[in-house]
């Protein structure tokens, strides 16, 4: 081949050297050559190569034998410029044959100045990009359209954990995967993805819920190249902390809002700058008008200094203050609230805000003020209990000292209220009591107290009172209780019984007292109820003596010391026996005798009555069925008291004592006395009609003296009416007396109910009686109560014909 022409060769841009094949001199070069070496080509030909090479591996690559340069290996390299600069280029060398078999090399090079330049700020500009990825406070995540990862920094690996294998292995299916899997709600994590695939323009923001409690923010922007999206940039910024802190600063408004406690926050200088909605209720409406005041003005203050400094001294010492305070409420109102003002200091200490809890106290003081009226005052009435009244008495004592004077204590004590409670029912005795105690009450000055113990016992202080007050009040009282009380449209009466005490004489102390005036009212109740006394020192011993007999009578049952007696009741006519009263007797070794009328009414209080009557009924079913069967039928007639007649089981007991015994029922009478007949009305009705119903009869003891209510005699079973002996007694001369009785007669025989007359001692009593008609009597004119043989054999001549009390010529 020929030499290129010259201007072939200039018109080429990269430069061009010809070089000898055999001894490396440059042959000929182009202009580009001449620019990049820096020298004219005529001082370059005839040059050897190594001229241009710049470093010890151009030499060696020059000094290989030209058959192994010519190769034609593409290198980057440098070539050494004639002003001594290295010019990076692109080097090739091919080999050609010149004309004549002339070996050649023929070598070019591409100056790489400026592409070299590019990359180099390409690199550094890469540099700068990942260190500013790695830098970022958030994870970011490059990926293509597809979903290819492209790029990721570390803190993307932190946020999600994702292991290090997985980021080495560069598996970006399992990378998805990886961060799915993490997001508490997967299933909308890969729905959101799939939309955004669907949209690459799309910018969202939204916040993604991780597994282990981590909340991130996720930011998607596409990426974009010459205006076209080619992928997305998504950065992930770790919200926890910031989630939990408005987590809990909702939480707080929350609090703040819905408290039932009214809050206020004050700033630095006192003044309101925000209330919440339970300062309006407590305030009133008019609250806000507070915002911008100062705090302490909320409770009437706002100018007073010393509050606020014992406020401050309280956030001085313990960082807040609390007291109870009047709040003025809207309206000229009150109300009185417990603040607890907390100080809200910074670093340094100082006060930026303070919080102040108000709490309404009205119900806590109503609630206080209720325990104290509990804790001094009797629930059913309402009056003051003993302890309030030991309060009383003891500053009445420590005045009675300072100033000589006294004061009396009543003990006050209902009459047979137990029966009333007893066969009317609990509640109905709750009520009674109320009336009583309100009835008291009138009776009595401001200065004095009414205080019920309990039950149906009530203690009168009477402030300043001497003997003779103290009588007064007593007969007052006693008075006022004879009016008749009317509750759920019946009217009764109620008797009481009190006890009086004197301070000092008669005790000390309110104790003293109070047990010196029970004792004074048990031996009221003695002597016949309804009265008051004054305590006298020997009436402890009959208290005493009291509780020893009550003992004994409990033990006499068991130790076989009681014994049932019978008393004949007698035709008057005939003079036969036609019946026996069961009269319950005890025999004490150290009491001796002791009568029914000392014993029974013990029994009744104490309830022990039951089991006494139960006793009495079997000894008597029992005895007048041995009559019955012994050919003596008598009708045996037995007491029962008011509490063994309510018992729920009564009727029950007494129909198989009947059929135990093989007693008929028409062989039994019961006595009742009149309180039975007005207990409850029904159900007492229909107690007596089943007894009725059953054969049993019913007779009405002490008739006369209770409420001889004549309503019942017409609606009632009764068969029987016994004439109490205290009219029996004035006969003949007491009119009144012989009236009460000619009546009784008269309206047991209009009636067809039979009449007993009681206790007849005297002929003349009987001869009267027979005079006036009545059927039967009871007395000693005949016989006492006597025990069951006597009985027997009394019952026997009866029977006989032998009448025991033949009957009398008719009276003059
Ligand atoms: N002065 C006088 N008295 C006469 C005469 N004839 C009979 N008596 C007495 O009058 C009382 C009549 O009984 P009572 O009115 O039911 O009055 C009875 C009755 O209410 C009660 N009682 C007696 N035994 C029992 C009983 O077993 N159960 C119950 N619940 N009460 C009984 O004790 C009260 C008194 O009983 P006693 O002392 O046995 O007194 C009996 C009897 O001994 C007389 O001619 N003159």
């Amino acid at each position: 081949m020929q030499p290129p022409p010259q201007s072939w060769l200039d018109g080429l841009l990269e430069a061009v050297w010809l070089v000898d094949g055999k001894n490396l001199c440059i042959l000929q070069a182009n202009r580009a050559a001449e620019r990049l070496a820096g020298m004219p080509c005529g001082l370059m030909v005839g040059q050897p190569v190594t001229l241009l090479a710049a470093t010890p591996q151009d030499h060696a690559f020059w000094a290989e034998p030209a058959a192994v340069v010519a190769q034609g290996i593409r290198s980057h390299t440098h070539v050494l410029r004639a002003d001594g600069f290295l010019v990076p280029v692109d080097r090739s060398v091919a080999r050609v044959e010149l004309a004549g078999g002339h070996a050649a090399l023929l070598l070019t090079m591409l100056d790489r100045s400026r592409q070299e330049a590019t990359e180099q700020e390409l690199e550094t500009l890469l540099c700068e990009l990942r260190a500013t990825l790695d830098s970022a406070a958030d994870g970011m995540l490059v990926c293509g359209l597809d979903g290819r990862v492209r790029a990721f920094n570390q803190r993307l690996a932190q946020i999600w954990g994702i292991p290090r294998d997985l980021l080495v292995q560069r598996n970006d299916a399992a990378v998805h995967d990886h961060l799915a899997a993490q997001v508490l709600d997967g299933k909308g994590y890969r729905d959101r993805l799939a939309a955004l695939e669907r949209e690459p323009l799309l910018e969202s923001t939204d916040i993604l819920e991780l597994r282990g409690g981590v909340t991130l923010e996720r930011r998607v922007v596409p990426q974009l190249h010459q205006g076209r999206p080619v992928g997305r940039v998504y950065s992930f910024r770790d919200i926890t902390r910031q989630a939990e802190v408005q987590a809990s600063l909702r939480l707080a408004a929350q609090v703040f809002d819905s408290s039932l406690d009214a809050i206020f926050i004050a700033d630095s200088q006192h003044h309101l700058m925000r209330m919440n909605p339970g300062c309006e209720r407590l305030v009133g409406p008019s609250a806000a008008a507070f915002l911008g005041c100062l705090a302490a003005s909320l409770f009437g203050g706002g100018s007073d200094a010393s509050f606020m400094e014992q406020v401050q001294a309280g956030w001085d010492r313990e960082g807040f203050w609390e007291g109870e305070l009047w709040l003025p409420r809207e309206g000229g109102a009150y109300c009185a609230v417990h603040l607890s003002w907390v100080a809200l200091r910074d670093d340094e200490g100082r006060l930026i805000q303070s919080i102040g809890f108000m709490r309404d106290l009205t119900l806590q003081h109503a609630a206080q003020k209720r325990i104290e009226e509990l804790a001094y005052s009797d629930v059913l009435t309402g009056l003051p209990n003993r302890l309030l009244l030991t309060q009383r008495v003891d500053t009445a004592i420590q005045g009675a000292r300072a100033t000589d004077t006294g004061f009396a204590i009543l003990f006050l004590d209902l009459d047979r209220f137990k029966i009333i409670n007893d066969s009317l029912g609990h509640p109905f005795g709750d009520r009674v009591l109320q009336l009583v105690a309100e009835r008291l009450q009138a009776c009595l000055r401001q200065t004095d107290m009414l205080c019920r113990l309990g039950g149906d016992e009530f203690v009168i202080y009477l402030h300043g009172a001497d003997a003779v007050v103290a009588e007064s009040v007593a007969r007052r009282i006693l008075d006022d209780m004879l009016r008749p009380f009317l509750l759920d449209g019946m009217g009764f009466s109620i008797q009481c019984s009190i006890g009086m005490a004197l301070y000092p004489q008669d005790g000390e102390g309110l104790d003293d007292l109070i047990k010196q005036a029970d004792t004074a009212m048990y031996r009221v109740k003695e002597r016949g109820r309804g009265s008051y006394g004054f305590y006298q020192p020997q009436m402890n011993a009959n208290l005493l003596m009291r509780m020893r007999l009550e003992h004994a009578m409990r033990q006499a049952l068991g130790e076989q010391r009681m014994a049932v007696h019978y008393q004949p009741q007698v035709n008057l006519v005939t003079g036969r026996i036609v019946g026996a009263e069961a009269l319950i007797r005890w025999t004490d070794p150290e009491f001796g005798a002791v009568p029914p009328a000392q014993f029974v009414p013990l029994a009744e209080e104490s309830g022990y009555i039951v089991t006494l009557g139960a006793w009495v009924m079997e000894q008597s079913v029992r005895e007048a069925a041995r009559w019955m069967h012994e050919g003596m039928p008598i009708v045996v007639s037995v007491n029962v008291s008011a509490l063994e007649f309510r018992q729920a089981d009564f009727v029950e007991r007494l129909t198989r004592l009947l059929a135990v015994h093989h007693l008929p029922p028409t062989l039994l009478e019961l006595e009742l006395t009149e309180t039975i007949l007005l207990q409850d009305a029904q159900e007492m009705e229909q107690r007596l009609r089943a007894l009725a119903d059953l054969g049993v009869h019913l007779a009405i003891d002490d008739f006369g003296t209770g409420y001889s209510s004549l309503a019942y005699l017409k609606k009632l079973p009764i068969h029987k009416l016994k004439i109490d002996q205290s009219f029996i007694r004035g006969l003949p001369e007491d009119e009144g007396d012989r009236a009460i009785v000619g009546a009784i007669i008269s309206m047991g025989r209009a009636l067809h109910i039979e009449v007993v007359a009681e206790g007849v001692e005297t002929t003349t009593q009987r001869a009267v009686l027979q005079q006036m008609e009545c059927q039967h009597f009871q007395g000693f004119l005949c016989a006492p109560g006597l025990p069951g043989a006597e009985f027997r054999q009394l019952l026997g001549k009866s029977v006989r014909g032998q009448a025991p009390f033949p009957s009398l010529a008719p009276a003059s």
